[in-house]
């Protein structure tokens, strides 16, 4: 039986996955922010009770809640686990000498033996200063700046969207564009393979593979129809590989991607910061991208391979066409440019689904979300104020592991 269901952006929300910000968020430095993928240093405590109001939020509506230090904590309470995951998890930090790899392992198996703290301590990083070493010893290390890191932090991981991303029964385990978030994939090769509410889901996208996709850009329109962002952090070319093996795949029902090319800007970074469906014939869009979209379809095409053509309707006509009744476009900001581009920024468009016209949004996009209330929608408003500053909303923060059928 399979242990993912999420065939749709809008059934009945049953279980998702998130992550709680922890000490990672501690380890952002004005000089790290640009590479860390930040715009400011959150407040943790509150954006951990920003958090905790967004999990409650869900829970209130019966939908149950897995956070992904906790799957992995099953994981790693395996101590042959524990060594190889360590072992990959530092060599993926760039810590590539044998002996720095045995420090590293000996501090954390002394100082963090239980297995969550393990967990959470990896997702933090380390500062040099932590660790014993003798500094004479080689010359990078009597050079080495004793108040540096030595391994990054992973603030992005409350993003729980893209690192991997459920299509259908499967995931894709995404290879990501950056190397910060590319590390933390990892978590997703370890619960896909070893957690057992997890393991023998079909994998339709290798963390190994070369080119880069993101789970922002993953939206499952329907049992027959996935609809994958080309944008700053996916290409071309992964998506003829997820179609290939998606396609291939005698378990899945997907028959179409439609791939929606956007602009490269970090405003518009995935699919979802610009574009989400809240309701059987309602979506949010930000109005920037009407004008540059230009959407293809991939078909399979009976030989084992793919088929490819450009699709000149307009998106309106795409998306009625595919989910079968006439749609309507809710511009974020409802109209005005101005709000539109400021509650954009603050993921005005990007809202959670968790049951057709119920959604779950960012308090602070007012104008958005009046004009949603009067267009009818029921609206969960979860406090933002510092969970926003990673430039992510309640979809990104967010992984539906199972969905019921619409
Ligand atoms: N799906 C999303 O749009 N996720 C938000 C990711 C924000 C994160 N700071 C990033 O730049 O990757």
């Amino acid at each position: 039986m399979f242990k993912v269901n999420v065939k749709s952006e809008i059934g009945n929300l049953k279980k998702v996955l998130l992550h709680r910000p922890g000490n990672e968020l501690l380890n952002l430095t004005p000089d790290t922010l640009e590479r860390l993928l930040f715009d400011d240093i959150p407040f943790l405590e509150v954006a951990q009770k920003e958090h905790d109001a967004f999990a409650q939020a869900m829970r209130d509506r019966g939908i149950e809640v897995v956070y992904l230090e906790d799957l992995m904590a099953d994981v790693v309470a395996d101590p042959e686990v524990r060594a190889q995951f360590i072992d990959e998890w530092a060599t993926e930090a760039g810590v590539y000498a044998p002996a720095w790899r045995k420090i590293v392992a000996d501090f954390l198996n002394s100082e963090y033996k239980d297995p969550k703290a393990l967990v959470e301590k990896t997702m933090t990083g380390i500062t040099m200063s932590e660790i014993e070493y003798d500094r004479h010893a080689s010359l990078a290390d009597y050079v080495a700046d004793p108040t540096s890191m030595l391994v990054d932090p992973m603030p992005n991981l409350y993003f729980t969207r893209d690192p991997f991303a459920m299509i259908g029964n499967g995931v894709s385990i995404n290879h990501m564009y950056s190397v910060t978030r590319n590390r933390e994939t990892l978590y997703g090769k370890y619960i896909f393979e070893k957690h057992p509410d997890l393991t023998g889901t079909p994998v339709y996208y290798d963390r190994a593979s070369h080119f880069a996709i993101e789970g922002g850009d993953i939206l499952n329109i329907n049992d027959h129809v996935l609809a994958i962002g080309i944008s700053q952090r996916t290409r071309p070319a992964a998506i003829d590989e997820l179609a290939h093996n998606v396609f291939g795949d005698e378990t899945s029902t997907i028959d179409t991607i439609l791939a929606f090319d956007i602009p490269n800007s970090r405003a518009f970074m995935h699919l979802d910061t610009v574009f989400t469906q809240i309701d059987h014939d309602k979506f949010t869009i930000h109005p920037g991208i009407l004008g540059p979209l230009t959407v293809y379809e991939l078909t399979p095409d009976g030989k084992g391979g793919v088929r490819v053509n450009r699709n000149d309707s307009s998106l309106e006509e795409i998306l009625s066409h595919y989910v079968g009744q006439s749609v309507e476009l809710l511009q974020c900001g409802a109209g005005d440019r101005i709000a539109a581009e400021r509650e954009q920024w603050n993921d005005g468009s990007n809202t959670l689904c968790i049951a057709p016209g119920s959604i779950v949004v960012y308090q602070r996009n007012n104008v958005t979300n009046d004009f949603l209330y009067k267009k009818g929608l029921d609206l969960i408003e979860v406090p933002s104020a510092e969970l926003s500053r990673g430039r992510g909303g309640p979809r990104c923060m967010s992984m539906p592991l199972w969905r019921e059928a619409l």
